[in-house]
């Protein structure tokens, strides 16, 4: 029995309905409702793997069918045919109509018929009904399913600033190794990811062991409700990129995210180029790869030098070689702390002018052997500057600042508890940003391959 095989693409690259038309009395014998098409990138080519498993009439179709196609380029149409005892049948998918809903419902799929010719196959009416039924309904939950850990098949989503090839990426991806990373244009688009939904976590740069803290995420850390769940410590090796062909020589400007200039400070200056900040290393790259920027050098990362097609001019600039950028892992909710690993706590509180306020403030940790990691002061955004009229003296005028601290202990360990009870009696203000495990991982440079 020779017969037509059309299916519909959803959600990126999954065939989600198939049918099967007998072509002898015009009318479906079978609905494959499982059937999984897969598209594999390869290089420039992609490769289409079908696995269809068929349900309905017995005499037409008994267990299991597979078909598959070699590679083929995006927007090819792959011929996929499909056989069991009872039928041989060819099904064309437009392989470029998988990739965006609208295209989706301008007739994705084309059944071959039995004379060889592709029928548009969203003329028909029926089909459509099919697959609108299909697509509605939910799937049933089977024993299978529900002995699986609930996450199975689910990938976290992380946003990071920057774009592919970025640090941030690779920090994502050392946080949280099998996500799937998000690009961010700012810090801030990344915080409001998580917040609204759109990602699972953020991870974004905290601080340098050379450039120092990255202040607006310190500053977006107070203004949004996340929560620090973890930490991840990378050690950021930097190059120097140029188009294919140029020579370090040729360059009169050196562009990159102004930590990666920072860190390297020492080379630019000996190569006496101008220097101008942009978003993120890897967007520097893309903007000379984009714009083919013959005197324009990019500091960046080794994967940004392979994405953005650029050749790598000098390799490890920066000033130190061990140079660590932190991050911050972040989440909508908290974790629970613990006490059977090390932990971190980052706090954020403000003080009372008076002398000796911060003596007072951090002995509340030295009095319980509490070590500090980090202290960072900050400008009090909505109170910047506090004026006193001394009679006597003129008006005195005190900037206004927060304090950032992290400290070694877990908020389930006591000592961290009273130390907090103990600076609440001098704060004005107190907030925990977050409890959470140290990095103890060894410092190992950046993953250069990320899925
Ligand atoms: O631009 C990037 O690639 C980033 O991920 C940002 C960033 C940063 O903000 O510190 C991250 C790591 C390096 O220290 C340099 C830049």
């Amino acid at each position: 029995m020779r017969g037509s095989i059309s299916g519909m693409a959803l959600q990126g690259s999954h065939l989600v309905s198939l049918k099967i038309n007998d072509l002898n009395l015009g009318q479906p014998v079978v609905d494959l409702k499982s059937l999984r098409v897969r598209f594999l990138q390869h290089k420039t080519k992609m490769k289409l793997m079908v696995t269809a498993v068929g349900y309905g009439n017995a005499e037409a179709i008994a267990g299991r069918s597979a078909g598959s196609v070699g590679l083929i380029s995006n927007g090819d149409l792959a011929y996929i045919t499909c056989q069991s005892a009872q039928w041989q049948s060819t099904c064309a998918v437009l392989t470029s109509q998988c990739t965006n809903q609208a295209e989706k419902e301008s007739g994705l799929v084309r059944a071959e018929s039995g004379n060889g010719k592709l029928d548009k196959f969203d003329q028909d009416a029926t089909f459509k009904e099919t697959f609108k039924d299909l697509v509605t309904l939910p799937k049933p939950l089977s024993i299978s399913d529900l002995s699986k850990p609930p996450t199975h098949g689910f990938r976290l989503k992380v946003a990071y600033q920057g774009v592919p090839g970025a640090y941030s990426e690779l920090a994502a991806a050392k946080a949280y190794p099998d996500c799937e990373a998000v690009p961010c244009e700012q810090f801030e688009a990344a915080f409001q990811a998580v917040e609204l939904w759109l990602s699972d976590r953020a991870v974004l740069p905290i601080e340098n062991s050379l450039g120092g803290s990255i202040h607006r995420n310190y500053d977006l850390l107070l203004r949004h409700r996340l929560h620090i769940v973890g930490e991840v410590q990378i050690a950021v090796h930097h190059c120097l990129l140029g188009l294919p062909g140029v020579k370090k020589e040729h360059l009169r400007r050196v562009i990159s995210h102004p930590q990666a200039l920072a860190q390297c400070e020492y080379t630019l200056s000996k190569m006496g180029v101008a220097r101008e900040a942009v978003d993120d290393t890897a967007g520097a790259a893309q903007f000379i790869a984009a714009n083919g920027l013959y005197d324009t050098g990019a500091i960046a990362s080794h994967r940004a030098a392979e994405i953005y097609g650029l050749d790598i001019l000098a390799d490890g600039i920066q000033d130190d070689s061990g140079n660590v950028t932190r991050f911050l892992m972040l989440a909508r909710e908290p974790i629970i702390p613990r006490t059977d690993r090390r932990f971190k706590t980052s706090i954020v509180f403000a003080l009372e002018e008076e002398p000796g306020a911060l003596f007072k403030a951090l002995s509340a940790f030295a009095l319980r052997n509490i070590n500090l990691t980090k202290i960072e002061s900050r400008p009090q955004k909505n109170r910047p500057l506090r004026v006193v009229d001394d009679t006597n003296h003129g008006i005195a005028k005190y900037f206004e600042y927060l304090f950032y601290i992290d400290f070694e202990a877990s908020m389930a360990d006591p000592r961290a508890q009273n130390a907090l009870g103990q600076l609440q009696e001098f704060a004005g203000f107190l907030r925990v940003l977050g409890s959470y495990p140290m990095d103890m991982t060894p410092i190992a440079p950046a993953l250069q391959n990320i899925s």
